[in-house]
């Protein structure tokens, strides 16, 4: 059955038993699933499989930023073992990312999402200026964003706050992941553009990337639940 609730569970922990203990509380109807750079890191891509015969839709994020063969090379990969969804950064340019878009094309049968990260949602603008790059973050983003669709991704990561002008310009077709989500009075950490999961959707997201907000609640279910119910979506 596939997923109709927006959100993407972001399994950040650095230990097995608490990636699959958390997996083994969540159900696939309701959310899919994200594994990052701690987890794989940590335990690899068996990952992958254990959260598969859950039934579980996963976003792979590894965020890959290199030359444009080892990132083809690597989003080939990822394709393969069947992830629902794969980034690269925006910023590894327009040969990474066409190599990438070919090559994933080039895969029998592979439907993987590839999304191209924009500007991570913990920079400001004063974060940007520090490497150069005198535009609002919005501005960078919109920037980003264009040169990932001609280049054949299939959407962006980026924050809510720059989902709206997104969707106007690039068309509601073009996939808006964003992470950044904080429920009213949840803890902001380290993002920086942030958005509520109403407002986001509101705004255009398509996917709501959302880890501590749900992994660190008291009761990971009841804030899930209470988003879904929030988006009016029916399980
Ligand atoms: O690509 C991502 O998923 C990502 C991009 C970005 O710009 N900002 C961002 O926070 N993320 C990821 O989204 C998740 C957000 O987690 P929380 O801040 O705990 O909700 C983390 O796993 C980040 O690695």
């Amino acid at each position: 059955m596939s997923c109709q609730s927006p959100i993407v569970v972001a399994l950040d922990y650095p230990i097995l038993e608490d990636a699959m203990n958390m997996a083994q509380r969540l159900d696939p109807s309701q959310c899919r699933v994200k594994v990052g750079k701690e987890l794989f890191t940590r335990v690899g891509p068996a990952i992958l499989d254990d959260l598969h015969k859950l039934g579980f839709d996963i976003f792979l994020d590894l965020k890959f930023h290199d030359i444009p063969n080892t990132v083809a090379n690597a989003v080939a990969v990822a394709a393969r073992a069947g992830v629902w969804m794969v980034n690269v950064h925006a910023s590894g340019g327009r040969k990474m990312m066409e190599a990438s878009a070919n090559t994933l094309q080039s895969i029998q049968g592979a439907n993987t999402l590839l999304i191209a990260v924009t500007v991570l949602t913990s920079m400001d603008q004063q974060d940007l200026a520090e490497i150069g790059i005198d535009l609002s973050p919005q501005e960078h983003v919109q920037r980003l964003a264009r040169l990932a669709k001609s280049s054949g991704m299939d959407g962006v990561v980026c924050s809510a706050q720059e989902s709206s002008v997104l969707s106007h310009e690039l068309g509601k077709d073009f996939c808006l992941v964003t992470p950044g989500i904080r429920p009213t009075g949840s803890d902001q950490g380290d993002q920086k553009r942030i958005m509520t999961p109403t407002e986001a959707i509101q705004a255009g997201s398509h996917y709501l990337v959302m880890g501590r907000p749900i992994t660190q609640a008291a009761d990971p279910i009841a804030i899930l639940r209470q988003v879904n119910t929030d988006l009016g979506v029916v399980i």
